[in-house]
């Protein structure tokens, strides 16, 4: 099940101003936590206890302006397949353009909850004129202001009206995504290590959603390959959107316990790389890094150090990630990788006894205690996991408040070391008792 939102519409219309409001709130919080780089085009969000993917399309179009047309085009079409939910944005300012009339049209033929934003309703007095939008034929729309905020909500309320609770299913095996850039080497990997589809067991089509999973056994392992379908008939138009590939890690991502970013030695990690690895991160889904084309680099002393090196800095703090060289050219280490997967697949369904917890961390905390401030002590009377899909733990303490990021982040470094999340992400809460 997936909760994904593409926005669309022309240049200009405001489409990365309405992407920020929508995505704000929570990535503010991702990035305090993290000290991370937003990334512009795709973030995690939520509105009344709903989680939702944001995706922008605006960003992704590049080249001249005569260009734009069949670049938007393709785009609506990728969205209209492959999101669960469209919102389509218009500019009241600009009123209807031929380009909106062409984009009315493709999203008439859907069948998927379609949302009209008719943006920069900055003052009541521009509300009349948004009602011209009514002759692209599809039907209400919502006047917002993406710049101050008006109406965003209303537009909130009804598009999570339309989503699932995404409550992760339960299941036996191992469901690992292969996500990384365009050419990185995700169907060499996955060909190496499962052959061509000999070894295929069993396909299981999902039922609630339009991914398939697939089973296999290999090295002695059981686990599902997230969408391998979706990542190899891709179509040639589809091959070099930037915007598609996105589109498929957002999705995989999402399905998956854990995410095997795979990158190009040759390229080191890079932007786009960033991206899907606190895409991963946000989701709270296992991590591990393969650095494949490993064959093509000059090895001299240190070169794997310092390439690992440069990967931990880059991912800091959440920095005890496993990252294994391979080549799916000569199999190097792929039964490391997929050993390594059904480790941190483990780490991530982890529980910690609250007596295990309590005795350990509580005793940490004593020695070292959060920062006194205005005079007030902080003190933690207990803590305990939480029976979430993904390792969650609150502290119960008297003013949960004064307990600032460092020293969260302290006590999380603390757990890592004590109970080996490697490749997990975890989160740790401070509350009021
Ligand atoms: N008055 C007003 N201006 C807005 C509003 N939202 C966006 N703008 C302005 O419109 C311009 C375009 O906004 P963007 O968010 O970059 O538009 P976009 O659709 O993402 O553009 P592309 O990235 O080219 O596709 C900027 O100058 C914004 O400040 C709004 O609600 N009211
Ligand atoms: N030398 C070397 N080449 C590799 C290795 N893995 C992949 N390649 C080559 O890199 C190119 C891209 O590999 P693919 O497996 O198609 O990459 P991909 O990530 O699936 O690419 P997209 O399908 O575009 O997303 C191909 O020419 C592969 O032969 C490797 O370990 N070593």
């Amino acid at each position: 099940m997936s909760n994904i939102v593409a926005i669309v519409g022309r240049p200009n219309v405001g489409k990365s101003t309405l992407f920020n409001r929508l995505v704000q709130r929570r990535d503010a919080i991702v990035d305090a936590v993290s000290g991370v780089t937003r990334d512009r085009h795709y973030g995690k969000s939520n509105w009344n206890g709903k989680e939702f993917s944001v995706i922008d399309t605006g960003g992704y179009t590049v080249g001249s302006d005569d260009i734009f047309e069949e670049e938007i085009r393709k785009q609506v079409n990728l969205a209209i397949e492959e999101a669960d939910i469209i919102v389509f944005v218009v500019d009241v300012e600009e009123g209807i353009s031929p380009m909106d009339e062409e984009v009315a049209k493709l999203l008439r033929k859907v069948k998927k909850p379609i949302f009209m934003a008719v943006n920069k309703v900055d003052n009541s007095m521009r509300d009349a004129n948004a009602v011209e939008f009514y002759n692209l034929g599809l039907g209400e729309y919502y006047t917002i202001s993406s710049i101050n905020g008006s109406g965003t909500g209303e537009l909130l309320d009804a598009m999570v009206e339309e989503m699932t609770d995404i409550i992760e299913e339960e299941t036996e095996l191992p469901r690992f995504a292969v996500v990384g850039r365009p050419n990185a080497g995700k169907s060499s990997f996955i060909n190496a290590l499962i052959g061509e589809e000999r070894n295929i067991v069993t396909d299981i089509a999902g039922t609630t959603r339009d991914t398939v999973d697939t089973k296999y056994n290999r090295f002695g392992f059981d686990f599902n390959l997230v969408d391998t379908a979706g990542i190899r008939k891709k179509s040639k138009v589809k091959e070099d959107l930037e915007f598609y590939s996105v589109m498929r890690a957002v999705k995989t991502i999402e399905l998956c316990d854990v995410a095997i970013l795979v990158l190009d030695a040759t390229r080191g990690f890079e932007g786009q790389d960033e991206n899907i690895f606190w895409l991963a991160e946000k989701n709270k889904k296992g991590i591990i890094i393969l650095v494949n084309k490993w064959d093509l680099v000059e090895k001299e002393t240190n070169t794997m150090r310092d390439f690992e090196a440069q990967i931990r800095r880059e991912i800091a703090p959440f920095t005890d990630v496993p990252i294994i060289f391979i080549s799916a050219l000569t199999k190097q280490r792929i039964f490391k990788a997929i050993e390594t997967a059904v480790e941190v697949y483990e780490n991530r369904k982890k529980r910690i006894t609250t007596s295990k917890l309590n005795d350990t961390m509580l005793e940490i905390i004593k020695h070292n205690p959060p920062p006194s401030n205005k005079g007030k002590f902080v003190k933690v009377k207990y803590c305990m996991q939480l029976p979430t899909p993904t390792p969650q733990f609150v502290f119960f303490s008297n003013l949960p408040q004064y307990v600032k990021d460092p020293y969260k982040r302290y006590v999380e470094n603390k757990m890592r070391e004590i109970f080996d999340f490697k490749g997990v992400p975890i989160v740790i809460y401070f509350r009021k008792k």
